[in-house]
């Protein structure tokens, strides 16, 4: 069985993510979406909120399993049998840590990191970004799933 996990904040999840682990999910036997719990950092959406509306994105694969974890993502992926990290890059920019964490990972414990390259589509994309726009009432129906706009809406009552 090969799996592999994809970890981000997913607060909220978007359509550069799921692009990310849709191929995932057809690279792979079985993909973890891992949540990270970020105790310093109070996010928009719960934990239990980026899960449920992960899962709800991502059912239709049939491959993904989404847990929240906290902690070294190496001892995630020990704890789990999982030998592979993949995680998408959007531009230059992202390379430099992503290659810092990707040898450190290593160095700790084996694990590879795979590099999707994002679809140029969702170069521009982040979280952050979505729910800054979504925030002053800019239009995000064409950057997350349906069901995370509908959220953002009740939540920021925008955009
Ligand atoms: O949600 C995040 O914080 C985040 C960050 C970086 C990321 N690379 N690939 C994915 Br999927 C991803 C998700
Ligand atoms: O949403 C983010 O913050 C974020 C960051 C870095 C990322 N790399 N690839 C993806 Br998809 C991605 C998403």
């Amino acid at each position: 069985m090969r799996r592999a996990v994809c970890p981000g904040s997913f607060d909220p999840i978007t359509n550069g993510h799921l692009d990310i682990i849709a191929r995932a999910s057809r690279l792979y036997d079985e993909v973890y979406v891992a949540v990270m719990i970020n105790k310093a950092k109070q996010g928009l959406f719960t934990i239990e909120e980026r899960i449920a509306l992960i899962e709800q994105v991502t059912s239709e694969f049939g491959n993904v399993r989404v847990e929240a974890f906290h902690g070294l993502l190496v001892d995630f992926c020990k704890q789990r049998d999982i030998p592979a990290i993949v995680k998408g890059l959007r531009a230059v920019s992202d390379f430099d840590y992503e290659l810092q964490m990707a040898q450190m990972n290593n160095g700790l414990s084996g694990v590879e990191t795979l590099f999707v390259p994002t679809n140029p589509t969702y170069s521009f994309l982040s979280s952050s970004l979505v729910k800054e726009v979504a925030q002053w009432g800019g239009d995000v129906s064409h950057l997350v799933p349906e069901p995370v706009l509908r959220s953002l809406r009740e939540k920021l009552g925008r955009g």
